[in-house]
């Protein structure tokens, strides 16, 4: 309880600080997330369980940053190898309107986000137990979505070959990333090339406490050519570049 008190307080500071508002009861759902990842992360290996206000600021705060820069999306999103579900689930929360996909190759994440989900309340949400290589095949997945986010799941080269494909024509896949971002953009040029994308924008911030972040937005300009994704595994073992 002392916890989710410190959670809110923090979270409510991040966001004045970012001069975000979210619709009514978004926060408190955010904080049984909370209360949910700690709950389950004693148990198992969800996320590094950090202390409630670290969690307000490095997880949930972090996750929405985009939309303090971004115009929101015009369809729905897909969070790729969300985990624990993060940003999918601080983003549906904040945007009630927009449909989300959580995709996770994990089964036990995905009965946590299922949980989750029905725990909270997200009638927006729904996860999916698989790999980005299969789903980003086939149709309904493929080339429909407006935003296409993913954090913390692999390097640049090999983490467009997993997002692109759902990226709809005009849509943008969004890569949060830390310090590292822009070493990692100049690898995966030829990459997002290949893909069909084409960089519209680093964006720079920082979170309360001073850790820098990264967002590499990157736009669909052209469609995925039909060899990409490659089989699971491939683009790990032999990134594109
Ligand atoms: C380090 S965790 C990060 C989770 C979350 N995005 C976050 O920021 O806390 C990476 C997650 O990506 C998932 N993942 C990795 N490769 C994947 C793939 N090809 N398709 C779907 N999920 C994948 C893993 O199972 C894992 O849960």
């Amino acid at each position: 309880m002392q916890e989710l008190g410190k959670f809110l307080s923090a979270l409510e500071a991040g966001l004045a600080a970012f001069g975000l508002s979210l619709p009514p009861g978004a926060q408190e759902k955010m904080g049984r997330h909370f209360a949910l990842l700690s709950l389950w992360g004693r148990r198992s290996s969800l996320t590094a369980i950090r202390g409630a206000e670290e969690a307000a600021i490095l997880h949930y705060l972090d996750s929405l940053a985009p939309l303090a820069h971004l115009p929101p999306p015009e369809g729905p999103c897909i969070d790729v190898g969300s985990g624990a579900g993060f940003p999918g689930v601080p983003l549906a929360l904040a945007l009630p309107e927009v449909e989300f996909v959580l995709l996770e190759a994990t089964r036990k994440k995905v009965e946590f986000l299922r949980r989750v989900i029905e725990e909270i309340s997200l009638p927006n949400c729904r996860a999916v137990w698989g790999r980005a290589e299969e789903y980003g095949k086939i149709a309904g997945y493929r080339e429909s979505f407006a935003w296409v986010v993913a954090r913390a799941v692999a390097p640049l080269r090999e983490l467009a070959e997993y997002t692109l494909p759902f990226v709809r024509l005009g849509g943008v896949f969004l890569a949060y990333k830390g310090p590292r971002g822009e070493a990692e953009l100049a690898e995966a040029v030829r990459a997002l090339s290949l893909l069909g994308g084409e960089v519209a924008e680093v964006w720079q911030y920082f979170l309360p406490g001073g850790e820098r972040r990264q967002l590499l937005v990157v736009r669909k300009v052209s469609p995925t050519p039909a060899l990409y994704p490659r089989r699971p595994g491939l683009a790990r073992k032999r990134p594109l570049g």
